[in-house]
């Protein structure tokens, strides 16, 4: 059989899957129709955040207000009609819905009035944030109780005249029935669930701040988001996973920042275990040097203070031994200068590293043998094994974890741009560092694809395999490793920096990525081995603090490289004197908005407060971008080849139409 034939025959079976769909020829027809008329609707807003650090509050009101543009869409149309505040108090009933409901409820006098008025203005809002959608995308998006209601009054087209009795009429029946909070509700969900496509989270959602995991709860309540992985992600995945190390490295950010809550009450992970252990080694044994970093020392209570610099002492030293471990048994990573603990003269006090000698502020290490300073103790393995079983037993965690392994990856591909989180680690001389793997030298996007699929194997491998090994160990690299794509920094100076005074041990020297990075020719390599060469390609970074006090620009490479890492870290907004950027790509181009330190839900409430300092319109496209202009696109244009195809296999009876009459099978 020819290859044409083979190819028909292939495309016959896909067609016949496809006619169950489309039965006859006015059904297929009619489909291509409505996707013809999608293509010429203005894409959907792109919305990306990286670099969240658990600070829950900040992220779920840039959510809520979607860097700006609901209060953009606000301003169209009130911004001749409104005074500021009535605007301001609009948009916050947008974002914080019930919240505010129940303030105003308890100020307005004229209670129906303002529910009339209210509803009339949200409607309006929404009707023009559903405007760039088809219909029937707009009614999947609409909150069950109220769709219909909110269909109708969405698209109803009347004379004015009686329209106006029309819509009164629903209003006041909405407001007789005592529905019109109910329906305010589904009002503002439906805005802000249409003003967003699709969510893109450049990575590091973990660590320093408080509640990561409410963060990933609400992810995981979004209708379209995909998350590039982090290296503190993917140290989070690793810990799922049940890697010893990835487990210590977790635990020693938590108590370097005493932030113990998103372990106890996020994951409902026992930290009593080792409380205990740190209680019963440490007790006698200093532990100046790993008093955790807090911010306000009053609302520290001394005694707590001591017990979490114990509790930290004892998971740092497990961890430089497991690392250690690591080390030793994957030559690949090529990270031997990391092993450390066996370097510590505790005679001079110092240890040498690179060739130089370090003064050492501690080295009172009750559990570290000097002769194998890499094995546990009795007590630390045990201890080891019962956190373990507590982060394996973590149902919210293993839940968090699989979503970030379906929603995300190294990289993505979107619209013409690349989003990852760190880097593609490269050599001085710019081409792509090389990594060995089997024998075989891997870089670019392979080594990512690559890395990616290891990744995968360390939580989807069986249990006990030596895949599941790999993968749990490359878990780790990812995090820390040597030039990985993730960390791309030549060391991660952990121990350096709890244990040696001089800051000269601390530098952690950045993959030359960043330095060619900032050059146009560069960032187009590196967007050609992913195959992305359209003008308006552009790399999306994190990862790295854009440090914006020092007159640093998120745009660099000729405007083919944003770095979005602004700072939603409250422990890095002094270095970087804002609190993050973030970045709308809608059909008429890509935005960037840098925010303020954010001031707390109750503010953003009370005084209609938004975090928006500066919205900077980078790039604006000459015409306004269509979906026929994205990757929906593409793949729209295929189904309507396809859908052809059927109405050919149709025409030419090799796919006999089924009215509902005729009920043959296949
Ligand atoms: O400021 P902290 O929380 O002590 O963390 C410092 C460590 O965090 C890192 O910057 C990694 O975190 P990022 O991915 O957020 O940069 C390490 O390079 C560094 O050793
Ligand atoms: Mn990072």
């Amino acid at each position: 059989m020819s290859c044409d034939n083979k190819k028909v025959e292939k495309d016959l079976r896909y067609l016949k899957i496809l006619s169950t769909q489309y039965p006859t020829v006015q059904a297929a027809a009619a489909e291509i129709i409505n996707l013809q008329a999608v293509m010429n609707l203005p894409k959907g807003t792109e919305h990306f955040m990286s670099d969240l650090h658990g600070e829950y509050e900040a992220f779920l009101h840039i959510l809520n207000n979607a860097s700006g543009v609901i209060k953009e869409k606000v301003e169209v149309l009130y911004k001749n009609t409104l005074p500021e505040k009535e605007r301001a108090i609009l948009a916050t009933l947008i974002y914080y819905t019930d919240a505010k409901l129940k303030e105003i409820k308890e100020t307005v006098s004229d209670l129906d009035e303002w529910y009339r008025i209210t509803l009339h203005r949200l409607l309006e809002v929404c009707r023009l944030v559903a405007s760039k959608y088809t219909r029937a995308k707009v009614r999947q998006a609409l909150p069950k109780d109220f769709a219909y209601i909110i269909d109708e009054l969405l698209h109803t087209n009347y004379g004015e005249l009686n329209k106006e009795n029309y819509y009164a009429n629903i209003l006041s029946t909405i407001i007789e029935v005592e529905q019109a909070d109910e329906f305010i509700i589904a009002v503002c969900t439906t805005i802000k669930r249409l003003v967003v496509d699709r969510l893109h989270i450049v990575g590091d959602i973990f660590d320093r701040g408080p509640r990561a995991d409410i963060i990933m709860d609400s992810l995981m309540e979004h209708h379209s988001v995909d998350i590039q992985w982090g290296n503190h992600d993917i140290l989070w995945m690793g810990a799922a996973a049940g890697s010893r190390t990835c487990i210590a490295n977790v635990l020693n950010n938590s108590m370097n920042y005493s932030n113990l809550e998103v372990i106890e009450t996020g994951y409902g992970i026992n930290l009593r275990p080792l409380a205990l252990f740190a209680n019963e080694v440490y007790q006698n044994v200093n532990t100046d040097c790993f008093r955790p970093k807090i911010s306000d020392e009053n609302s520290y209570n001394p005694k707590d203070v001591l017990l979490v610099s114990r509790m930290h002492k004892a998971i740092a030293v497990i961890l430089f031994k497991l690392e250690g471990q690591i080390v030793l048994r994957n030559p690949s990573f090529q990270m031997e200068d990391r092993l450390l603990l066996d370097k510590i003269d505790y005679g001079k006090r110092q240890i040498v590293i690179g060739g130089t000698a370090y003064p050492l502020a501690d080295t009172e290490f009750p559990t570290v043998d000097p002769q194998n300073p890499y094995q546990l103790s009795p007590e630390e393995s045990e201890l080891m094994s019962q956190l373990r079983f507590s982060f394996q037993q973590s149902e919210k965690l293993q839940r968090h974890a699989k979503f970030l392994y379906s929603k995300g990856g190294l990289y993505a591909c979107c619209n013409g741009n690349l989003l990852f989180h760190g880097c593609i680690p490269m050599n001085m001389d710019e081409t792509f560092m090389a990594f060995g793997v089997n024998g075989e030298s891997l870089t670019g996007k392979t080594f990512l694809d690559y890395a990616e699929s290891v990744a995968r194997q360390g939580y989807y491998a069986k249990p006990g395999s030596p895949e599941r090994q790999l993968g749990k160990d490359f878990l780790w690299f990812l995090w820390c490793g040597k030039h990985s794509p993730l960390f791309g920094r030549e060391k991660m100076a952990t121990f350096e920096r709890l244990l040696i005074p001089d800051p000269a041990a601390w530098t952690e020297s950045k993959n030359a990525y960043y330095i060619h990075s900032k050059k146009e020719e560069v960032c187009l390599k590196i967007l050609h081995e992913f195959g992305l060469y359209s003008p308006h390609s552009h790399i999306v970074n994190g990862h790295i603090p854009v440090k914006s006090k020092d007159g640093e620009l998120p745009v660099k490479a000729g405007g083919r490289l944003i770095v979005i890492d602004g700072g939603f870290c409250k422990a890095y907004q002094p270095t970087t004197g804002i609190a993050g950027y973030t970045l709308i790509y809608n059909s008429y181009g890509i935005r960037i908005s840098s925010h303020e330190p954010f001031g707390g839900v109750e503010n953003a409430i009370r005084n209609n407060k938004d975090i928006l300092s500066t919205a900077v319109v980078f790039e604006t496209m000459e015409d306004r971008i269509k979906i026929s202009d994205t990757d929906v696109g593409i793949q729209i244009r295929e189904n309507i080849e396809d859908l052809k195809l059927l109405l050919t296999a149709y025409r030419t009876g090799l796919i006999k139409e089924r009215h509902n009459s005729n009920t043959d099978k296949m």
